[in-house]
């Protein structure tokens, strides 16, 4: 019954360090790099006063990099951040929004991660992969932020 339990602990400590990197990677790279928004009426945002109609603009991207929000190391992969919570991760506690927020949050956010995890467990159970020397890091957009030149993984069958 102990080792069952053991077990039970040791997948879940793996599945929260892999959302943890999953959340990492979806900071520094956020598929939808902005969103905006659209007045529907006066109204007071962060002390500045805006009439209706006026589209405002949401950097993803530029806020998942700011060091003022996430600290020195902004630009770097650590996903340890994470370990006590999204809202605990940056200065302000809605700085990480790769799905976007409030009531037209992403409604696919659960499935994409756990379709991810998914893929990467099976993954996992049949090879090791590292990155291919040819890959070239140009994240670039074309509506979503992607790999410029693809992302050539190698397989190692286990
Ligand atoms: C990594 C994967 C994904 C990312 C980063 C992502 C990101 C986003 C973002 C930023 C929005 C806009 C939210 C806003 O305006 O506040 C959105 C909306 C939406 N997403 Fe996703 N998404 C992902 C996967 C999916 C999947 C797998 C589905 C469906 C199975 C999905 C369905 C939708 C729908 C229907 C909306 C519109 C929601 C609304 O306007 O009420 N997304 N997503």
């Amino acid at each position: 019954m102990s080792r069952m339990v053991g077990v039970m602990l040791l997948i879940l400590c793996v599945f929260l360090q892999v959302t943890m990197i999953f959340y990492e990677v979806l900071r520094l790279y956020p598929p939808i790099t902005f969103l905006t928004r659209r007045t529907y009426k006066a109204m007071e945002l962060g002390g500045i006063k805006y009439p209706a109609g006026v589209n405002l603009m949401l950097p993803i991207l530029f806020i998942h990099h700011d060091p003022d929000i996430w600290g020195k190391d902004a630009r770097e992969f650590n996903p340890q951040r994470f370990a006590d919570g999204i809202s605990n991760a940056a200065k302000h506690p809605a700085a990480f929004f790769p799905f976007g927020g409030g009531p037209r949050i992403c409604i696919g956010q659960n499935f994409a991660l756990l379709e991810a995890k998914m893929a990467l467990s099976i993954i996992l159970q049949r090879f090791s992969f590292e990155l291919s020397p040819s890959y070239v890091h140009a994240p670039y957009t074309v509506i979503t932020l992607q790999p410029q030149h693809g992302a050539q993984i190698r397989l190692k069958k286990i």
